[in-house]
Parts: structure tokens; sequence; C-alpha cells
């Protein structure tokens, strides 16, 4: 086990902001850490780094107490906080060199290491540029860099594609998913799709406890609703819609002709209805499975528990 925190608690003041998270990784595990804004995804990370003590609990990192040999723990760890510590004004070997040194390493050592970080996160040809004159999706990935330098066999990353445009946040994942096959990867985020583009398994966290932890296709059952949002040119005739087998409601939505068809879970009446639509001659526009939200979802698994 790479990553073994058990029984986590973290206060501030009154507030807790994580209560009871226990939390496994394996090596070559990619492990999504889901939440909305303000779940306790960047406190339970940063306790996990050793940058924020624990209230109480356990962490091993590769089965070294962290807490108690902190120093030793975190040579197994690579970090990217969620603001990454760059220094602008360094250029990006300059800034490597400088995090390598931090890390023990010297001499040819350290240029090796350098340059393999720097070749694995695609900034080979930038190690003369300043930090500050890079875009944002090339600091991040300078930050990714200074995280796997010293060739941690964990890595944590909260949130890294934040800000970033939607072609740097492909090739930042891409990265990642390279990333996972030496490491163990733990990866923050408050959205639900990057998860299921990168990671092997997901934990859901809401106000600080653990919703959710499950390998990644038990999400897509979780996602799955029991609903469709149907879109038709011309009005559609609800009670039509309604005799199809494994439908068992239909509510017209605001705006043109829409309708949101409640169906049977295991059964989708999609191709039907689909069917009925043409014959009818409505004018078949969209025709959606409605996707949970992680609220949503995390309703749905409370909920469940309850019962
Ligand atoms: N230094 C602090 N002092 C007081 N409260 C804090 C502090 N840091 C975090 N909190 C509170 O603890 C809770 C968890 O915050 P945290 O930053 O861990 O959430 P998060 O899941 O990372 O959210 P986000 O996605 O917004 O970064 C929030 O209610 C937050 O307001």
């Amino acid at each position: 086990m790479l990553i073994e925190a058990r029984n986590l608690y973290r206060f501030y003041g009154n507030t807790c902001a994580v209560a009871d998270l226990s939390l496994t990784l394996e090596k070559g595990e990619i492990l999504g850490f889901l939440g909305p804004n303000g779940a306790g995804k960047s406190t339970t990370m940063q306790m996990l780094c050793g940058t924020l003590a624990p209230s109480a609990g356990e962490i091993r990192i590769n089965s070294i107490d962290l807490l108690e040999r902190p120093k030793e723990a975190k040579r197994h760890l690579g970090y990217l906080p969620e603001i990454p510590p760059l220094y602008r004004e360094l250029t990006v070997d300059e800034y490597l060199n400088y995090c390598g040194r931090l890390h023990g390493l010297r001499g040819a050592a350290l240029i090796r290491a350098r340059d393999e970080a720097k070749a694995r996160c695609g900034l080979a040809a930038v190690g003369g540029r300043l930090i500050g004159n890079l875009s944002k999706g090339y600091q991040q990935r300078v930050g990714i860099a200074q995280a796997i330098l010293h060739a941690p066999p964990v890595v944590v990353l909260d949130e890294p594609t934040v800000g970033l445009d939607p072609i740097q946040i492909r090739e930042i994942r891409s990265l990642i998913r390279d990333l996972g096959r030496e490491h163990a990867v733990l990866l923050s985020t408050h959205i639900l799709p990057e998860v299921q583009a990168v990671c092997s398994r997901v934990m859901i966290v809401h106000q600080g406890k653990v919703a959710l932890n499950a390998p990644i296709d038990e999400l897509e059952r979780h996602m799955r609703a029991s609903s469709l949002i149907l879109v038709t040119a011309d009005p559609a005739d609800p009670a039509a819609l309604q005799a199809v087998n494994g439908v068992h409601d239909v509510r017209p939505l605001e705006g043109g002709h829409r309708y949101e068809v409640f169906h049977d879970k295991d059964r989708n009446p999609a191709p039907a209805l689909a069917a009925l639509v043409v014959e009818k001659g409505w004018g078949l526009l969209e025709l959606t499975p409605v996707r949970h939200s992680i609220e949503e979802i995390f309703v749905d698994i409370t909920r469940q528990e309850a019962a």
C-alpha cells in the first residue's frame, strides 16, 4: 500500500473540514478524489502530503508513518498544490535544479533527474525560458515536473487542470495517465468527466466525509439517472410517450417541445421512443440520457444508505 490514511479528522476552530476519512492508494492506481467546492479535498491532500497536521488520525506513505518520520515519508511523495509553488523569475531549468537540490540531488544525478522530468512533461524545449513567460498550461507542466523530479512512488495533484483551456486540459490529462503507469496518483478535482477520463478508482467526498469509494465503472452506474430528455420539432403527445414500454412518467419542460421521460432504471426506452417520434413525424431533435451531478450522486448514495 503506497498511501494508507486512517480515520483522519481536521478541525478549523469549530468547523470540521474532514471527518473520519480513511483512504488507500496502491501502485498502478489513479485515484480521483472528487467533491464539490469546500468538500475537504485540499485539506485532505495537505494532510496526506505532510503540510498540514491532522487533528486526529494516522497516515502511512509507503509504510512509513508520516507524522512520526515526516522527512523520510515525504521522500516517497511528489505534490502539486492547488497553487503551484513556482518562481516566475527563474527559468525552467533553474527552478527544477533548485527543486532537485532541495531533494538532495547533485551533479550528474540532478541533471539526469531534471532532464527526465522535463522529457516526461513535454518541457524539453523550454528549459531556458522564464517560467513567468510560459502559458498557464506549461506552468502547470513545470509544477508537475517538480512533483515527479525525485521519482516518488506517490504523486498527489490538487486540481491540476483548473484554469487551463480545453487543449491544455487534454494534454495535462494525457500526462497524468502516463504518470499513472509508473506512479500511484491521487488527483483531486471537482469535475466529474475528469475523473472518468483519467482515473481507475474514485472517492467522492462531501462535507468532509467519504460518500463513495469505488472502481470507476461503479461511478458510471451512479451517474446514470433514470430519465431522458426528449426534444422534438413539433409537439409530441405525452400520453403516447408514456405508453412506451418501461416509461412511467413524462413531464413537459419549459422552452420548445421538450420533455423529461422517466423510466425503469434497468430498461432504456430510447430506441422505442425514437421509433415512436419518427413514426408520428414529430421530428426528433434530441434524445439524451440525464446524468447526475456530484451533488445528486451524493444525495442518491446517502439516501440509499439511509434506506
Ligand atoms: N485555513 C482555514 N481556516 C478555516 N477554514 C478553512 C481553512 N481551510 C479550509 N477551510 C474550510 O474547510 C472546508 C474544506 O475546505 P477545502 O479547501 O479542504 O475544500 P476543497 O474540497 O478543497 O474545496 P475547493 O474545491 O473549493 O478547493 C471549507 O468549508 C473551508 O471553508
